[in-house]
């Protein structure tokens, strides 16, 4: 007879059920994915695998699973019941000790060209053929048994190339949802994000709409067009007509800021808006074609705005769509249009544009959209939605799958990766300015690389924003990363990545760390501080206040701000007086604009900035002290009905 085990005794097998089931959760233990039953024989209790899960447990995105999990979930959808063997075949694997977070610019040119060579084996599963004869039953066993085939290889590529992989879908109900998508739609639209169009794409999908039907046809949505500049726009055009792919430009936050402007203007124009007007006012809210870019007397780039670069608007889309149109169909027939992508790529964004109202919900947290569902767009379009879903593909570092939205960040545990990402690729100059930090950097003679390390990025952050560590008192670097990483993923600190050819990087993105790439309010918190210390004769007000063409100050003059900006300060000692965080931070310009503190005369071109008004006029009207009723009124005609208290 085995003696009963003692309760306290560990061991691998306690710390995996602990692991997968809670310790001493009882009942608990149901709610886990598997399920613990009982031998009616022996009265010993084993693992097995619940076949009898709620549908959206069912539908729940599996990108990373422990060994264990994967090893139930393989042996489920097997169809395989399996007997642990005692001291059979345990292979101790080496974990790799190098870091997976980051590579040197050598050991990333060896992963770019292992990629290369096994591009081909990046495959999306295919549903097996099936005709009317087959049975549900049968389909179900077709499909589990060609979807382990397809995990089987991946897994076997990972291994032996030894290559790092997106953390790719593995919940066949999420694959079957795709293949229903690809079965039904006349286009499939791939929608990628602007900021690295070529990670987000899956070729195979390409193929396998193909193979499905030849007459289905592909289109690459470049969604987020709005964060590349125009020659960002341009190189990547000419690569993608180069690789004979079929491409357009689009923007969802574009769009909805046309709609949201239309609106407006809608509600402005209150009863009279006749359908010739409202047709007026749309061609009003969004510039044509030739005037899509602002002016900024550029010549050589306004010129060669076309085709190729153009982004859509939404009635453009719209247009495009229709002509994907089967030429053969009925005119009962609607198209059929599928949305598919990574999670977090705008798909909600793009259809909520096209439908004109929110009826998707959108976050920034990816996975959200989980059913594929269809939405009837008008009387000629259907638009199906597929969920958000990670396609294999090979990654450099995790850092990269991180930085590009694929991996959650509040569950990220290793961020010195991911943000030494972002402090290489985002200028030191540009991040002390918009978070109004002052990032110290070691010098290089005691070793320092003139880049800010994540170490350097986050303390500064972390130390400026009071975020410090229980029991020690040290910044906080892991929440000021979490921070940072979603300023990145949100695209508030911008970078694109270059398409494959000759690109510098750092040239490609340099014009995205001008004024004008800052945000709004911090570019009035920064013409403000610049106005306190009467600095701003040296940079023209016009420039100023149109703020497209701003750059950063350089040199000198940004030693000048540096000096003023950072000057040890009265109120904490060993702490540093900045200007955005401390008189003239966020809060205070908006509470100043809204009225609630008398407005100076040190923030009067933050006012001007906001009303689109001569500073020059404001500093005429405004008198001393402050405006009458806080706000100063819209435009320059009221300002000049002297709305101003002149007391
Ligand atoms: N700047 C910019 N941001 C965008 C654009 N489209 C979407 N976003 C942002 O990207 C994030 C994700 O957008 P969603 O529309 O929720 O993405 P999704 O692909 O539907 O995500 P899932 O529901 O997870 O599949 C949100 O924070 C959007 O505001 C765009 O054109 N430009």
């Amino acid at each position: 007879m085995p003696q009963p085990k003692s309760k306290k005794s560990v061991g691998l097998g306690n710390t995996l059920m602990n692991d997968r089931f809670g310790k001493g959760k009882g009942s608990d233990r149901k709610k886990a994915q598997g399920v613990i039953r009982t031998n009616k024989e022996t009265g010993e209790e084993y693992i097995t695998s619940d076949k009898q899960e709620a549908s959206w447990v069912k539908m729940r995105s599996v990108t990373e699973q422990g060994s264990l999990d994967e090893f139930l979930a393989t042996a489920e959808i097997a169809d395989t019941d399996f007997t642990a063997e005692k001291a059979n075949n345990v292979k101790i694997i080496q974990i790799d000790q190098k870091n997976p977070y980051l590579l040197s610019a050598a050991e990333e040119r060896i992963v770019m060209g292992k990629q290369l060579e096994n591009r081909a084996k990046l495959t999306v599963p295919r549903r097996p053929k099936w005709d009317s004869k087959t049975t549900p039953k049968e389909l179900d066993r077709l499909e589990k048994e060609s979807f382990l085939d397809w995990r089987r290889g991946l897994a076997e590529l990972q291994e032996t190339q030894d290559l790092l992989m997106t953390p790719f879908e593995r919940n066949l109900e999420v694959w079957r949802q795709l293949w229903r998508v690809i079965e039904r739609s006349d286009v499939v639209v791939q929608i990628v994000d602007a900021r690295n169009p070529l990670m987000f794409r899956s070729e195979d999908l390409e193929q396998y709409v193909k193979d499905v039907d030849q007459r289905k046809q592909n289109l690459l949505l470049i969604n987020k067009a709005d964060m590349m500049t125009y020659t960002q726009r341009k190189a990547w055009a000419d690569y993608l007509k180069g690789a004979n792919i079929a491409y357009k430009f689009f923007s969802a936050a574009l769009a909805k800021e046309e709609i949201d402007a239309r609106a407006e203007l809608k509600e402005q124009n209150g009863a009279e808006a006749s359908g010739e007007s409202s047709l007026v006012q749309k061609e009003e809210a969004r510039p044509s074609k030739d005037e899509s870019e602002p002016s900024d007397g550029d010549e050589e780039e306004e010129e060669e705005e076309d085709e190729t670069t153009h982004i859509l608007n939404i009635e453009e889309l719209e247009q495009l769509f229709l002509q994907y149109a089967p030429k053969d169909a009925g005119p009962d027939r609607k198209l059929q249009v599928g949305l598919v992508g990574y999670p977090n790529v705008g798909k909600s964004s793009t259809i909520n544009a096209l439908i004109g109202a929110t009826k998707v919900s959108v976050s920034s947290t990816p996975g959200k959209t989980k059913h594929f569902q269809t939405i009837h767009l008008s009387d000629k379009i259907i638009l199906c939605d597929c969920p958000g879903l990670v396609f294999p593909n090979f990654a450099s570092t995790k850092a990269e799958l991180v930085c590009n939205g694929v991996l959650p960040i509040d569950q990220l545990r290793e961020y010195s990766g991911p943000a030494t990402v972002v402090a290489r690729r985002i200028p030191q100059r540009f991040l002390e300015a918009l978070y109004s930090i002052q990032i110290r950097l070691r010098p290089i003679e005691e070793g320092g690389t003139g880049i800010p390390s994540s170490e350097e990025l986050l303390s500064s952050y972390a130390r400026h924003r009071g975020f410090i560590t229980q029991g020690f008192g040290q910044p906080d670097q892991a929440r000021a990363a979490r921070y940072i990483l979603k300023d990145y993923v949100a695209g508030k600190l911008l970078y694109v990545m270059p398409p494959p050819g000759d690109f510098d990087p750092k040239e490609f993105n340099a014009e995205l760390y001008d004024m004008a790439h800052m945000p709004e309010k911090r570019q009035q918190a920064f013409a403000a501080a610049m106005d306190a210390l009467a600095i701003e004769e040296d940079l023209e007000e016009e420039a100023l206040l149109s703020a497209d063409v701003v750059p950063l100050p350089q040199g000198a003059k940004s030693k000048r701000i540096d000096k003023a900006f950072f000057k040890p300060g009265d109120r904490n000692a060993g702490h540093m007086a900045l200007p955005f965080n401390s008189k003239y931070n966020d809060q205070n310009v908006a509470a100043i604009l809204s009225g609630k503190q008398p407005t100076g005369r040190k923030l009067r071109l933050a006012l001007a900035a906001e009303h689109g008004i001569d500073p020059k006029e404001v500093q005429m009207m405004a008198g001393k002290k402050h405006f009458k009723g806080g706000r100063l009124p819209k435009g320059k005609l009221r300002a000049q009905n002297k709305t101003v208290d002149d007391d």
